[in-house]
């Protein structure tokens, strides 16, 4: 499988958008017209850039309005296609992409159609170049790539094939099965492209939310198995336009559209059937078992800050590390480790983002296979000294740039805490608060990293996303999006925020970057907890009466009930499944919070309740942190 995207999928001038997508490790880019018209250099001049990064073109487009035109409109657009072909000439690619017609003048007829196709390739073929038809979704006439098969058929010329795009065939949900008899000489290229299923105009649809396959709803690898089946072995080339694309990074875009394609080669090649398909394998996606540990980067002052609130919430010393300032707490099977060091990587850490939890360590089937996965898709290694005979635990870098472990419960990584840490007696009055695991991790990111996170999760793990819910902050919208495996022993909740006056943007402003924002713990019994940490001191964010008052009402509860969630502050949420608890903490340096949940068959994470959470929290930020609505 060879990689290829078009520079419309990217920001920036064109020399940037070229750098991006070699440094990417793409093989080739399609020229989008308007990218090369906006250029100020020879077609000649964009050739040789190409190909001094290392790429193919492989193809140029796109060319419109073509096939059925009535005279004089049909000399015209053979002329304006014969100054294209000069271009391509220059340009040095071999394929144009013609998409369906779609002007009001054009003529029906898939014979006229295909008549116009013959002379078409006809005149191609004397300059060595090929036709490809693509069949928009809203084409005038042909908007099928079934249609569009037909008139290539008919055509009959060797210079002539189809170009197969899975966004206009899946949105508007055409059996991929009809892929499958296609002959694979007449497929002259494959674009992808997903995107969010939204109700809307198939052409606004297509121009603004088109995103990397894997990021959308759309089954792209399906589409992309129904392909290989026919025996094609050529370029998969990623069409993407979308709004936030054409604004973000293009670097950071152009990386996450050449994971998705190798996420999707790997996909394609577990599927049945398609044998013939050349991609690289890569160990299975990992199993997360559990949440290893959740690692705090802090000065001594915040440490100080941090573990008196731990200690609260009932967790006690365990270890100290045999050389660092660094010490283990723990508590059921959650280990929570505070790293005051100032050295590696929670030093500089600390400086830039103040005190988070910067590294989160995964207990997987098997940390070398996943470390392997994740550089197969392009994940970025990260290495720091270990002292003489600690033990070095593979990582990648995660959101924000903070740190994901990857242990496995097999050789030193499974006993990494008694080899590099030493045990240490806690004789500290706490009331263990029955906290048994982590629930989950709650990150995070700026509203348009989203999909770039899922992918990376989705791709290197077994898990699976859920749909986008959008949570109301009092100063904006803040969108959740939850990447789980099906024991629940992964679970992390994504939160994108658009502006910096929501608790979730005022966290990524203060802390320079996204991050974990708040740790969820798990008891099996709620008010027990409640009691424990009060006992501790521990002071619960505290939830308007009127929240009850409705609660009571919505879910038609014991008033007895609800006056115990009243007098301990717990929200409550029931789904399909069961009921949910929730207690939260006042927030910590600059918007931090945990969180202490009980799931009685529950499965969501109490979306519904977070908007009085949020209103809550608010309330308790540093004053002057919080800038005015
Ligand atoms: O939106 C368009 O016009 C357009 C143009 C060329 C394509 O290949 C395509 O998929 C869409
Ligand atoms: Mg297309």
């Amino acid at each position: 499988m060879k990689t290829s995207i078009a520079t419309v999928s990217i920001s920036g001038e064109l020399p940037e958008k070229l750098d991006a997508i070699a440094k990417a490790g793409f093989d080739g880019v399609e020229i989008f017209e308007n990218d090369f018209l906006a250029f100020d250099g020879r077609p000649t001049d964009v050739g040789r850039m190409v190909r001094d990064r290392g790429l193919e073109i492989t193809l140029f487009q796109p060319f419109r309005d073509f096939e059925g035109m009535p005279e004089p409109l049909r000399s015209r657009a053979f002329d304006r296609a014969e100054r294209k072909f000069d271009v391509m000439q220059e340009l040095g690619t071999e394929l144009i992409l013609v998409c369906s017609n779609a002007s009001s003048a054009s003529l029906g007829g898939i014979d006229r159609a295909a008549a116009d196709f013959h002379a078409l390739g006809e005149r191609a073929a004397k300059r060595g170049l090929k036709i490809g038809y693509e069949a928009l979704a809203w084409g005038r006439h042909i908007n099928d790539h079934r249609d569009a098969w037909e008139i290539v058929r008919r055509a009959d010329h060797p210079n002539v094939g189809l170009i197969l795009d899975s966004f206009h065939t899946l949105s508007r949900k055409i059996d991929i099965n009809s892929i499958r008899s296609i002959p694979k000489d007449k497929i002259f290229i494959v674009q992808l492209a997903d995107a969010p299923l939204i109700d809307m105009d198939l052409l606004y649809w297509s121009r603004h939310f088109r995103n990397m396959p894997g990021e959308g709803d759309l089954p792209v690898a399906e589409f992309a198995a129904a392909v290989a089946e026919t025996g094609y072995d050529g370029y998969f080339s990623l069409e993407i336009f979308n709004d936030q694309f054409r604004g973000g990074s293009s670097r950071l875009i152009a990386a996450d559209g050449h994971r998705s394609l190798i996420y999707l080669g790997d996909q394609v090649r577990r599927m049945p059937n398609a044998p013939s398909f050349s991609v690289k394998a890569m160990p299975d996606r990992a199993i997360v078992k559990a949440i290893g540990f959740v690692e705090f980067s802090a000065d001594e002052e915040e440490a100080t800050e941090l573990v008196g609130i731990l200690r609260t919430l009932g967790f006690r010393k365990e270890a100290v590390h045999r050389t660092k300032n660094v010490t283990l707490y723990r508590q059921g099977d959650i280990r929570l480790i505070v790293n005051a060091d100032g050295g590696g990587f929670a030093g500089p850490s600390f400086v830039v983002h103040g005190t988070t939890a910067y590294a989160i360590a995964l207990m997987v089937d098997d940390a070398g296979k996943a470390f392997e996965r994740a550089m197969a898709l392009d994940a970025e290694p990260f290495k720091q000294a270990v002292g003489a005979g600690e033990v070095e635990i593979p990582a990648i870098r995660g959101v924000g740039g903070g740190l994901i472990y990857l242990i496995d419960d097999k050789g030193d990584l499974g006993r990494f805490s008694e080899i590099d840490f030493l045990p240490v007696e806690d004789d500290a009055q706490i009331a263990p608060a029955h906290l048994l695991h982590v629930d989950h991790i709650a990150q995070t990111v700026a509203y348009d990293e989203m999909p770039t996170w899922l992918l990376f999760y989705a791709s290197i793990f077994e898990a699976r996303k859920t749909p986008v819910f959008d949570i109301i902050d009092p100063a904006g919208v803040v969108r959740s999006q939850v990447l789980e495996n099906a024991s629940g022993s992964l679970r992390i909740t994504l939160n994108g925020a658009e502006n910096r006056r929501t608790l979730a943007g005022h966290f990524i402003a203060e802390t320079f970057g996204s991050g974990v924002q708040h740790l969820a713990f798990h008891t099996d019994d709620i008010f027990t907890t409640a009691a424990s940490l009060r006992q501790n001191g521990f002071k619960p964010l505290s939830i308007s009466p009127n929240y009850y008052d409705d609660a009571e009402a919505r879910f038609g509860l014991e008033a007895a009930l609800s006056d115990r969630l009243r007098a301990e502050n717990i929200l409550y949420d029931r789904d399909e499944f069961g009921e949910y608890f929730q207690l939260y903490s006042p927030t910590f340096g600059e918007g931090f919070f945990f969180e202490i949940v009980e799931r009685r068959g529950y499965k969501g994470y109490g979306a519904a309740n977070a908007i009085f959470r949020i209103a809550a929290l608010k309330k308790h930020l540093r004053p002057e942190g919080m800038p005015k609505s």
